[in-house]
């Protein structure tokens, strides 16, 4: 139980009605959660108002309600905050009611397209060899030191995010490495939280459909670093166009890395295999579990933020060559008959190109490359002709099929990739609606020995969405009952 004038002393009210001496059990966002002598929070979403939820949420037993209008009639033995943005004050509201825990922390939060899950993880397997209790909040699953926490979003919100990070306090841990989506800054999910550091990866096209246009997501990622202390660093992908836009109004410590330029931590990329990575890191020479230019950068901005938070150079290189990839980011299997198969997460255009020009690059004499691919449903269009376009570009063959149709008809999504096929690639280009089917398919009919099945999009998920309903669905899964059969 918290008091409520303790849990508002960093908001700015426009008015307070009520009494703020009561005792808060929890804050609550969704009135059908709401429970006796909790705090709703009244947000206006994409869907709905939640202040249309207010007299539910008292009748559930709210002991106060945080919102941006007074309701025309107040309830008696009720508090009303009102203030101009609630979400915003709700980042707050939570960070006080959960002791700040950030504070507690190093927390290290990574921005950006791609690169966000993968950088996370392994920031916490490294640190967890360097001997450090840590936590994790991801895309796959979050985790207080060796206890998994299934999760629901990339970044949750305010109030989960604060009640996970004081349960890693509690926990022991020190450090913490979080994904920070772009959702969640726009959406003030890490309002009130101290970073101690930052790391922007690359910005290409995605959530345009919740963005409207790329330079406010731009914008929105940017956010993230002009939000930070001056004691944090902001370390930035420098090889990227907006590299260093991002850090432009920071007050934080600025470093950069690159594969190109002179930076605060430089790489050289010396060869790339289906077996790892070759690179030189600051002069020393290492070889790395990790398949693909583009994790090479990921590699970089790992090493460069442990380097910031104080690690040893030669520990943290020495320990990062041992680790592997993570759940679901190019992960390979290997047939009994030799067919190779690769599960991705590439959902943005960006990273089909990059994963495919990857396999390209270090496929060997004729190995074919077939690609199983689709686009999720309720998410931005404009994405799906050029997922296929550069599918059949980079592939000898292109399995069209569903990849969480959510409350869309799967046969519109694939109709609109299907326009970025280019007609001379319509005879190595398949529709297949059923994702199983798709994945059989490819590798029963189309896969001979040596040929390379990158089955992209769904990663480490386990469920394939449709109206609302998650079907159990596991791309490795499915690809080994391919295999075996
Ligand atoms: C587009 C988006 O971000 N939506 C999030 C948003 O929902 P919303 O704005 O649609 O909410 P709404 O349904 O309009 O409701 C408005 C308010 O009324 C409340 N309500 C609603 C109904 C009711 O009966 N009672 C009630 O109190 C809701 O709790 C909410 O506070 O606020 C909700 C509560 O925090 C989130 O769960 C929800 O995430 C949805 C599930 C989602 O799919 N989000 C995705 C797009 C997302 O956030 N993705 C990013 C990144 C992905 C990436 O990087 O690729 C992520 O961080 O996961
Ligand atoms: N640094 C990178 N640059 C470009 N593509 C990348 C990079 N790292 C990974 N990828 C590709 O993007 C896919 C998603 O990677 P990852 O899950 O690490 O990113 P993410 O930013 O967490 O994505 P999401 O926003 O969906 O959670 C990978 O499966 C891989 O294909
Ligand atoms: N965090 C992303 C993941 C997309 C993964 C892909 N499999 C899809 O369902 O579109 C989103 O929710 O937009
Ligand atoms: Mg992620």
């Amino acid at each position: 139980m918290r008091k409520l004038q303790d849990i508002l002393k960093n908001i700015k009210s426009i008015a307070v009605k009520g009494d703020t001496s009561v005792e808060i059990a929890e804050i609550i966002i969704d009135s059908r959660k709401v429970t006796d002598n909790t705090l709703f929070v009244a947000m206006k979403g994409t869907q709905a108002d939640g202040h249309t939820f207010i007299p539910k949420a008292i009748e559930a037993g709210a002991k106060a309600v945080l919102c941006e209008e007074l309701p025309e009639n107040l309830a008696e033995h009720v508090t009303y905050i009102q203030v101009e943005d609630a979400a915003e004050a709700m980042g707050y509201v939570a960070s006080d009611f959960y002791g700040n825990p950030s504070k507690k922390l190093k927390l290290v939060g990574i921005t950006g397209t791609n690169g966000k899950t993968t950088t996370v993880t392994l920031l916490f397997r490294l640190f967890k060899k360097l001997g450090y209790r840590c936590g994790l909040i991801s895309t796959v699953q979050n985790q207080i030191d060796d206890e998994i926490i299934p999760s629901t979003h990339t970044t949750p919100d305010a109030v989960n995010l604060n009640k996970l990070l004081a349960e890693m306090v509690d926990a022991g841990c020190t450090h913490a490495f979080m994904e920070v989506s772009s959702h969640a800054v726009v959406q003030h999910r890490i309002t009130g939280i101290t970073f101690r550091g930052a790391i922007f990866s690359n910005i290409t096209h995605d959530h345009l459909d919740f963005h409207g246009t790329f330079e406010n997501y731009i914008k929105a990622k940017k956010g993230f670093f002009d939000a930070l202390p001056k004691q944090a660093f902001a370390l930035t992908n420098i090889d990227d166009r907006r590299g260093s836009v991002m850090v432009q109004n920071t007050q934080a410590a600025k470093h950069t890395y690159s594969l190109e330029t002179l930076a605060s931590f430089k790489g050289k990329l010396i060869a790339d295999s289906l077996y790892g990575l070759q690179m030189e890191i600051d002069g020393r020479e290492i070889h790395f579990q990790l398949i693909g230019t583009f994790n090479a950068y990921n590699l970089l901005a790992i090493y460069g933020a442990a380097v910031l938070l104080g690690e040893d150079k030669d520990e943290v290189l020495l320990q990062l060559s041992g680790l592997q990839t993570a759940p679901g980011r190019f992960e390979q299997l290997i047939s009994k008959d030799l067919k190779v198969g690769i599960v991705d997460y590439a959902h943005t255009p960006d990273a089909l190109k990059n994963v495919l020009q990857t396999i390209n690059e270090i496929k060997e004499g004729n190995q074919q490359v077939i690609t199983v691919v689709g686009c999720g449903g309720n998410r931005d269009t404009t994405k799906r002709p050029i997922m296929a376009k550069i599918a059949c570009e980079l592939s000898n063959k292109v399995i069209l099929t569903s990849d969480n149709p959510r409350n869309e008809d799967p046969a519109d999504i694939l109709a609109q990739m299907q326009k970025g096929v280019p007609p001379i690639d319509f005879k190595k280009t398949k529709v297949i609606e059923e994702r199983k089917e798709a994945i059989f398919y490819a590798v029963r009919e189309l896969a001979q020995a040596g040929d390379i099945i990158l089955v992209a999009g769904k990663g480490h998920e386990t469920y394939q969405e449709i109206k609302g309903v998650k079907h159990d669905f596991d791309d490795k899964k499915v690809l080994k009952e391919a295999f075996s059969a």
